[in-house]
């Protein structure tokens, strides 16, 4: 069977341009980048390439990119370097729609004696700049809000956010790990201090991500050790990864027009699709200002988990928006924050497409989900259309 890969916010394939430049760098060319020797040198050469190649997809300087391990080490890094360059400052902004990189890191913080503002969001996933300045105080040290959400796709206006934390002097880091490749960014004309990002939500694979930090921005390292990335992140680097995380770069600055065309167009049309043929459904999260590949639906008195399982016998590969794998019955924190009714959160599933995805692939996902939804509806005592009562709940 044909696997239908919509799930392209969990992770991505690696593009086989960016595994056969990877590939030398595992068995033939396996110096290490910091010798002396001329065989080690080579690949030094070649890390110094992928920093070129990262700064120019974040308008950024190679000297502002550090390689880390992923997503969650970048996050980390970032708000307790920021903490640590302030230290007489308590308090931290975030918002209540993070991912947990960075919300169950605040949490940590917050048991040691940081004050963390989380900051709600609308109906519409949507936050309230007004509300942010408000929440800015002299105490503040860091701010760090996500460009974008990795379960809606709602975008965040990070940049003008960077610029009101500016003129207060206070660091703003964003994570940047869905929006990167997605929607252009330009750092060099932004007032953004740091930027998470990670290699395999961009076609690179697991294992490698990027922290950029501005110019100017005091910086210290999270991890201490050897003199790699300029003494920014101790540890032999992941050469193969960061080679091929460089590649990934250079092929996401040139799909960029194809994700917000070709891929937009496809999202469209299967959520267009999806809405037009199953009664109560819905889309969470303000259409408008959106990553192009993601849409997240509600699909009223079913469960997320039953729409998962029988979209998989068809190979179709989706994310529910409910929480009980997780062990909680609770949907995701994200649709909670947004006030999605438990009906509707409970039933949502997550469809993020990607370059290589295909007209015949939204077709057959278009053609199968209506009866997959008619026969989860048929099951349920309480599908009754107005009264809204979550089969499990
Ligand atoms: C918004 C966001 N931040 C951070 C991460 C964590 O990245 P990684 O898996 O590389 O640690 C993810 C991955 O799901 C994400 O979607
Ligand atoms: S999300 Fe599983 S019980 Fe509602």
């Amino acid at each position: 069977m044909k696997t239908i890969y919509l799930d392209n916010n969990a992770t991505t394939r690696v593009a086989p341009e960016v595994l056969e430049e990877m590939l030398p760098y595992f068995s033939q060319l396996y110096g290490n980048p910091s010798s002396m020797h001329s065989f080690g040198g080579q690949v030094g050469r070649k890390l110094r390439e992928a920093h070129e190649k990262m700064a120019a997809l974040l308008g950024a300087s190679p000297d502002e990119i550090i390689f880390t391990s992923c997503g969650t080490e970048s996050d980390n890094a970032a708000v307790r370097a920021a903490l640590h360059s302030n230290p007489d400052k308590r308090h931290i902004v975030t918002s209540r729609v993070e991912h947990p990189a960075i919300r169950a890191l605040c949490a940590h913080l917050a048991t040691r004696g940081y004050r963390v503002t989380e900051l709600p969001v609308d109906a519409e996933g949507r936050l309230d700049l007004e509300q942010y300045r408000k929440a800015l105080t002299a105490d503040t040290a860091v701010v760090s809000l996500m460009w974008a959400n990795n379960e809606t796709g709602v975008v965040f206006p990070v940049e003008q956010a960077a610029e009101i934390a500016g003129e207060k002097g206070i660091i703003f880091h964003t994570d940047a790990v869905q929006a990167v490749g997605k929607i252009p960014i330009d750092l060099g004309k932004t007032a953004i201090n740091m930027l998470s990002l990670s290699g395999h939500k961009l076609h690179a694979p697991k294992g490698v991500g990027v922290l950029y930090v501005r110019r100017g921005t005091k910086f210290s390292p999270f991890m201490i050790g050897g003199h790699q990335e300029k003494g920014r992140r101790g540890g032999t680097e992941n050469t193969p990864g960061i080679i091929g995380l460089g590649k990934a770069a250079e092929l996401a600055a040139r799909y960029m027009e194809t994700e917000n065309t070709v891929v937009k167009n496809l999202r469209d049309r299967l959520e267009n699709a999806l809405l037009a043929r199953i009664p109560n459904s819905r889309v969470n999260g303000d259409r408008v200002n959106r990553l192009p590949n993601t849409t997240n639906i509600s699909f009223e008195f079913v469960e997320g988990e039953g729409i998962l399982l029988m979209m998989d016998e068809f190979g179709i590969c989706a994310s529910s928006g409910s929480a009980c794998t997780s062990g909680s019955l609770q949907p995701s924190h994200v649709l909670r924050a947004m006030g999605v009714p438990f009906t509707m959160a409970h039933g949502s599933i997550r469809f993020s497409l990607s370059v290589y995805n295909t007209d015949e692939e939204i077709d057959l996902v278009v053609e199968k989900l209506p009866a997959i939804i008619e026969t989860l509806r048929a099951m349920s005592p309480y599908w009754k259309p107005g009264e809204g009562v979550c089969a499990r709940s």
